[in-house]
């Protein structure tokens, strides 16, 4: 992460309101101001319904802000579409089904995270061409994942379909990863296993990321930034040593002031 080189992502006084001109209008965010800087790993904590979903509903575009910029390398994008954003973001959802289709097979689906984005697109034909390369992405990730390529991902494991998930998400190195409680449905060592890959791509594709999680364990541990949202309020913003040195106990108190 470097703070000195201008921010990749800018959210400029974002407020979103539901229920717009009925006497139930709510702002969920409340005119909220972050700037993302290249290499940054931040953790987004916060209670059920403190906005984390919103802001990154927010930054994927599918949600529209009644507020304020979204800007991407300064460049505003507040009105682009879902579509045009997938040239520079990507997003791996809790769901392990969301992420990739079923009837195709792990190597089809890497095939079409490939062509994404490409103006023309790769035929099926070249899924031999790239076999060896999936076949080696895959055994990176260390979960048999490589010995299935063939096999439609309906008939994956749970923690291998999320796998291919992050895989599909990091193939092209986007400029900005969200991540949505990626690992939250995936019993504890699957879930420890994906963390640790996924510390791993981030560190070595120098990604920029953003990653919802409830396990503060995790929230402490990965990135080099926290931020805690409350009611659809940035309450803390922290980075480096000043991160490192935040305890579980000392979060666990924000929660409850
Ligand atoms: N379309 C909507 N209509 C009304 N209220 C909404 C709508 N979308 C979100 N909300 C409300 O906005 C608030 C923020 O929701 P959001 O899903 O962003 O929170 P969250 O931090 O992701 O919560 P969780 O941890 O439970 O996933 C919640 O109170 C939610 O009920």
């Amino acid at each position: 992460m470097t703070v000195d080189q201008p921010a990749v992502l800018t959210l400029k006084n974002v407020a979103t309101l539901v229920n717009r001109n009925t006497p139930n209008e709510t702002k969920i965010l409340k005119n909220l101001d972050l700037q993302v800087f290249p290499g940054d790993f931040i953790t987004v904590i916060g209670s059920n319904g403190a906005g984390k979903s919103t802001l990154f509903n927010t930054i994927s575009g599918d949600i529209v802000p009644d507020e304020g910029q979204v800007l991407l390398n300064g460049q505003d994008i507040t009105h682009d579409s879902v579509e045009k954003r997938t040239k520079f973001l990507s997003r791996v959802f809790q769901d392990p089904k969301m992420g990739t289709a079923p009837r195709m097979t792990v190597a089809e689906n890497l095939l079409l995270a490939v062509k994404r984005g490409q103006k023309r697109g790769l035929g099926l034909r070249h899924l031999h061409a790239n076999k060896a390369r999936f076949k080696m992405l895959a055994a990176t990730m260390g979960n048999g994942l490589a010995e299935r390529l063939d096999t439609p991902t309906e008939n994956l494991s749970g923690g291998q379909r999320q796998t291919l998930s992050f895989l599909m998400a990091t193939l092209n190195r986007p400029e900005i990863l969200l991540l949505d409680e990626h690992t939250a449905a995936l019993d504890p060592k699957t879930s420890a296993g994906l963390m640790e890959q996924t510390s791993k791509t981030v560190a070595e594709q120098q990604l920029t990321c953003l990653m919802i999680t409830h396990h503060m364990e995790d929230a402490l541990k990965y990135g080099n930034r926290l931020l805690v949202l409350h009611a659809g309020k940035i309450t803390l913003d922290v980075r480096g040593e000043q991160k490192a040195q935040m305890t579980k106990e000392q979060i666990m108190q924000l929660f409850v002031d």
